[in-house]
């Protein structure tokens, strides 16, 4: 968010301990101190858009589908399902809660492939699918779906539709493994444009550059997968 320009504040949901290999444990933090931390930010500070990410349970989703029922700024709901790794995020039993509760409140739902067959009964194999995924996402109510192909072979091939227009995102697959955080970084790029004014394909446009770049010039931290390069644009 920083290197776009923009002042990012937190509500922590959960605390993880995980590195390049993958998530160690997860704890999630109650219910109250999510929403302390959310009036602490918005009350005083004020925000000009809102993103989810991990949140673990139905009792989680649920409050912070509360918290932003009504907000009059974008919100971009991430939602996390499983990590890179193949660790799970968030709860089977908290599905439901993120379809009816969490997804009609979103602005722009960006779930990747797993996230997609979890929430809907889509299967994506190929460019063609996303289309049908777009569609299924859409029926819970968010304005915009971004199906994003990164999983897929081939280009990384990202899907924006509002269910009457549509616009692909393709970007050469840069062959680095070092992708930890691709898809919290793309949707935290596209709340950041959302919230300096720009319109949804084209904050979703410079998202993805923003994130392509830095999946290009991602490192070699750890073992395993390394992180995205976060200040690829500021050196
Ligand atoms: N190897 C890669 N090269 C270029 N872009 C990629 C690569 N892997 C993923 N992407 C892009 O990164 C963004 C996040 O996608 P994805 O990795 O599918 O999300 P997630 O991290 O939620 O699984 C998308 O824009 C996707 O197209
Ligand atoms: C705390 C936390 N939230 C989300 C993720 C998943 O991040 P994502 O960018 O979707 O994919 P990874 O590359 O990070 O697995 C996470 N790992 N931890």
């Amino acid at each position: 968010m920083l290197a776009l320009g923009v002042h990012g504040m937190s509500v922590l949901t959960a605390v993880t301990a995980q590195n390049s290999l993958g998530v160690q444990g997860a704890w999630e933090l109650p219910v109250e101190a999510v929403r302390a931390q959310y009036r602490s930010v918005v009350d005083d500070i004020g925000v000009q858009a809102v993103k989810t990410g991990m949140l673990s349970s139905a009792g989680l989703v649920e409050a912070v589908a509360d918290l932003i029922t009504g907000t009059d700024v974008p919100v971009v709901v991430d939602p996390v399902g499983v990590s890179k790794h193949g660790d799970p995020l968030l709860a089977a039993s908290a599905l439901d809660s993120v379809r009816t509760r969490l997804l009609p409140v979103a602005t722009v739902a960006t779930p990747n492939l797993d996230e997609v067959a979890q929430l809907t009964d889509v299967r994506v194999d190929s460019e063609a699918d996303m289309r049908r995924a777009a569609e299924a996402i859409l029926a819970f109510g968010p304005r915009w779906a971004l199906i994003k192909g990164g999983h897929l072979p081939g280009d990384a091939v990202d899907l924006l539709s509002d269910g009457s227009s549509e616009h692909w995102f393709r970007a050469p697959r840069h062959d680095n493994r070092h992708t930890h955080g691709t898809g919290c970084t793309l949707a935290s790029a596209i709340a950041s444009e959302l919230a300096k004014g720009h319109a949804v394909p084209q904050a979703v446009a410079a998202a993805k550059t923003y994130v392509t770049g830095a999946i290009t010039s991602g490192f070699a931290l750890g073992r395993g997968l390394g992180p995205v390069n976060h200040a690829w644009n500021l050196r």
